[in-house]
């Protein structure tokens, strides 16, 4: 599925926020998008799922104008907000209308997927914030959608939760061949996952940088310490600085 976004504007009460977004993305694509806070990007992701409307310019899939939520668009906030007394195995079925033997066996698929099969009858108050991100990312899954928005999955996470996080989203990405548009505020995050990287600039919020992330084998953690993805991370990180400053 194709995700393209054409001079997108978004004033809220006559203040634009974001002006003339424009973004292109193929089936497969990962793309991470950085900038400072107050750049638009909650606002962007809201408006390619549906839930906010444009002010101006297109948000189109497949060439279909989005005009509200929609099942091919999974999308997956900070805080995973589950249904506090749900099973883990009822909050990734909420919502998934299929027949119960169906709903079973798809629930059970993502639950292992994500690794949270022995916890499907746990609530979740008994999970860690890792496996409640898990979760939440699992019942994004499991209404198989065709592009995963991702607005700082993995924001609230100690470094080491979020590294295994990061690991397991680029493991999930290449076993379900998702189209993923992704927002951090972690740079490196952002290099180590996407395959090309947008940095927006605030004030309004626009395309200030697309860089591609030409780094090749695997994104295993290690790949954090070559010289190539160092240069990158500061490349990127002196741009989302310039840019909170007013500009490079
Ligand atoms: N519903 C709304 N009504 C009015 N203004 C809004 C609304 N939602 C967002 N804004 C404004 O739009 C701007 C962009 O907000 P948004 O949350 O999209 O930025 P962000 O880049 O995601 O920020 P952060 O990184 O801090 O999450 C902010 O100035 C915010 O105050």
């Amino acid at each position: 599925m194709t995700l393209v976004l054409r001079d997108v504007v978004k004033e809220y009460g006559g203040r634009p926020v974001l002006d003339g977004i424009g973004l292109e993305m193929g089936r497969g694509d990962f793309v991470c998008m950085v900038g400072t806070s107050g750049s638009g990007k909650s606002t962007l992701l809201s408006m390619i799922a549906g839930l906010e409307p444009v002010t101006a310019g297109s948000i189109e899939l497949d060439g279909v104008p989005v005009r509200g939520p929609g099942p091919e668009r999974g999308l997956v906030f900070q805080s995973g907000a589950l249904f506090p007394f749900r099973t883990v195995a009822e909050n990734v079925g909420f919502g998934l209308r299929l027949p119960a033997a169906e709903r079973a066996r798809r629930v059970e698929w993502y639950l292992s997927e994500v690794g949270l099969l022995p916890l499907a009858g746990a609530l979740p108050k008994e999970l860690s914030g890792g496996q409640r991100q898990r979760v939440a990312i699992a019942r994004a899954l499991a209404c198989e959608p065709s592009v995963l928005l991702l607005d700082e999955p993995f924001g609230a996470l100690d470094v080491q939760t979020k590294e295994d996080m990061q690991v397991f989203l680029h493991q999930v990405w290449q076993d379900t061949g998702a189209t993923v548009l992704m927002v951090t505020h972690d740079v490196e995050e952002a290099v180590l996952l996407g395959r090309r990287v947008i940095v927006l600039s605030s004030g309004p919020g626009r395309v200030a940088a697309e860089l591609p992330v030409p780094l090749d084998g695997p994104r295993r953690l290690a790949l954090k310490r070559t010289p190539e993805f160092l240069a990158l991370r500061a490349q990127v990180e002196d741009l989302v600085r310039g840019y909170a400053r007013g500009g490079v």
